[in-house]
């Protein structure tokens, strides 16, 4: 049921249509038979009585209510599912969107792209599934009727196998869900190590060894997704066949047992044989469309799992719950007190922590951390940006701590270029003042003659590394928030436009009244920063105090 609840949670599914459609068109499809039956049955009186006519009229009728009323509902279902679907893809989107960095560290991408795409694409598929299933049984039940109307015991025989051809596929329900989650894992890693040949292409290419290495670990994780997949497979398709045969005993029991436990009459005995050969459509269809259903129930047991997993540490709640304040006021001081933070290690190994840091940041000041690999500058940056939640401590805006409600808007005051920084080609949420601007930056920034920007929108973004990261900090300026935070910006420049960052940009940055905090290995240009602190091992302390008195406590 989980699939049918993740469906109807957000939309209104009219279920009494879905019924009173499924009814008529079953019911359509099991007096097909019945008129069939009765033609065979009288057909010479029929003719003798020119009724022939008659009778087709009333065939053709009811063939036409059956096509108009199963297309109807197989064009409901199918509308109803991707509507869900639509919907329930935004709600994903915006669950990460909404989330801790934190949490989607934890969770990784694999698995967010694996559920977002292939997923929801497995539940959409089932849509007609629902339909057919939900027919089928109808069809059942009415032709299981037809059967009781002739004969009770027939009735019973039928009903009693049918029950236990339902029951083999219950006791394996376990071992299918087992080997289902087994391939799903092993679909996230094999995304992972595509991800790996795609993105470290050039590495690959330039190393056999290293390509050899990847490509065994992707067969090693493929074939555990073929086994469990096969697994799957198997174990359904032994369901199908047990559950054919059971259908073809029953069937079979209609001519050789019926007739032993009731006083029948050979025209009953063949009406119930014919009914019950008429089962055979909607048995496998229902037999076929376990398997279907079932993987679709997985993915959304997987869908639902990630969402929750996303939830939990997300401020959407509270979003939901209370809507924050519309402004958090001008930046005049941000103030962290016993700031601590802790980054999620496996049990068993060291945990890297930073902190707790005590620190002022007023406007207007040019600060740079400096401080060796590893040692916790990222991590300080994540707290101060609001981007990691704080274990312990407090970051005071103006004198006020931050509220939950207040952190998106607190991280608002903050643009950045990290150094794993990403280059958007549209200007995603920048007003741009005039074209004229933008211009004048694009010739500061020696990009003039390669990009230009139309309808908010780089012109390229196929560029070097250092030509890419200009175009970050040029969206950051575009942006122009009070706070710009650059992380080791300067490091993929040429030396003449290395200096131009320290010496032009950072300045005029702070002639706007911005405040820059930099992550900075460049030592010639210490001196231009109004602050310098430095990180060791996750303690933060001031530059020239370094071992004595620091900011860290
Ligand atoms: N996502 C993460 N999950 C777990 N541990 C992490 C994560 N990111 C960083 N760490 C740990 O935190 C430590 C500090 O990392 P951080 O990126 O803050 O250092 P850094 O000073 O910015 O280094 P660099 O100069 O190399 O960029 C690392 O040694 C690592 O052990």
């Amino acid at each position: 049921m989980v699939l049918y609840d993740l469906i109807s949670r957000n939309i209104k599914i009219k279920k009494r249509n879905f019924v009173a459609l499924g009814c008529i068109s079953g019911l359509a499809n099991a007096l097909v038979l019945a008129l069939i039956n009765n033609v065979a049955e009288n057909i010479s009186d029929i003719n003798r009585e020119n009724h022939i006519l008659y009778y087709l009229i009333l065939f053709s009728l009811t063939i036409a209510i059956y096509g108009f009323t199963q297309q109807r509902l197989m064009t409901k279902a199918a509308r109803t599912v991707e509507k869900a679907i639509a919907g329930l893809r935004v709600e994903l989107f915006e669950c990460v969107r909404y989330t801790e960095l934190s949490t989607l560290e934890k969770i990784g991408k694999e698995r967010i792209f694996n559920t977002l795409s292939k997923e929801l694409q497995t539940i959409s598929q089932s849509a007609q599934l629902f339909v057919i299933i939900g027919q089928s049984i109808t069809l059942v039940f009415f032709t299981s009727l037809y059967i009781a109307y002739h004969s009770f015991v027939a009735f019973l025989v039928v009903s009693v196998l049918i029950m236990l051809g339902a029951s083999i596929h219950r006791l394996r329900a376990n071992e299918i869900q087992k080997n289902m989650k087994l391939s799903f894992e092993s679909e996230n890693m094999l995304i992972h190590r595509l991800s790996d040949l795609l993105d470290g292409f050039k590495e690959v290419k330039l190393s056999n060894p290293r390509a050899d290495d990847l490509e065994n670990e992707f067969i090693a994780d493929s074939t555990r997704a073929k086994n469990a997949k096969t697994t799957t497979q198997t174990l359904f398709a032994t369901d199908f066949v047990l559950s054919q045969i059971t259908f073809f005993a029953a069937t079979g029991a209609m001519v050789f047992i019926v007739p032993l436990l009731s006083n029948v009459y050979t025209d009953v005995v063949i009406k119930v044989t014919t009914a019950s050969l008429f089962l055979i459509g909607p048995i496998t269809s229902i037999v076929g469309g376990i398997p279907i259903y079932t993987t679709a129930s997985e993915a959304a047991n997987n869908v639902l799992d990630l969402e929750n997993e996303l939830k939990l540490a997300s401020q959407k709640a509270q979003k939901q719950g209370a809507k924050g304040p519309s402004e958090i006021g001008t930046f005049e001081e941000i103030k962290l007190e016993g700031a601590y933070y802790q980054h999620h290690r496996p049990e068993g190994e060291r945990p890297f922590f930073v902190g707790p840091v005590d620190l002022t940041i007023k406007p207007g000041q040019i600060t740079f951390v400096t401080g060796g690999n590893g040692s916790g500058k990222t991590t300080f940056i994540r707290m101060l940006t609001g981007l990691y939640e704080l274990q312990a401590g407090q970051i005071l805006l103006n004198g006020r701590a931050i509220t939950n409600n207040e952190q998106d808007l607190y991280r608002s005051l903050f643009t950045a270029v990290f150094s794993d920084f990403h280059l958007f080609k549209q200007l995603y949420g920048i007003r741009v003042g005039s074209q004229q601007e933008i211009d004048d930056w694009l010739v500061f920034l020696e990009m003039n003659t390669k990009v230009s920007v139309e309808n908010s929108e780089f012109s390229t973004v196929d560029l070097s590394t250092g030509q890419r990261k200009r175009l970050a900090l040029l969206s950051t300026i575009l942006e122009n928030r009070p706070i710009y935070i650059f992380d080791e910006w300067a490091a993929d420049q040429d030396p003449i436009f290395r200096r131009k960052f320290y010496e032009q940009v950072l300045p005029k940055l702070k002639e706007r009244g911005n405040t820059v905090i930099a992550i900075t290995h460049d030592d010639a240009y210490f001196h231009l920063a109004d602050v310098h602190l430095k990180m060791v091992e996750g303690q933060l302390m001031e530059h020239n105090m370094a071992g004595s008195e620091g900011v860290s406590s």
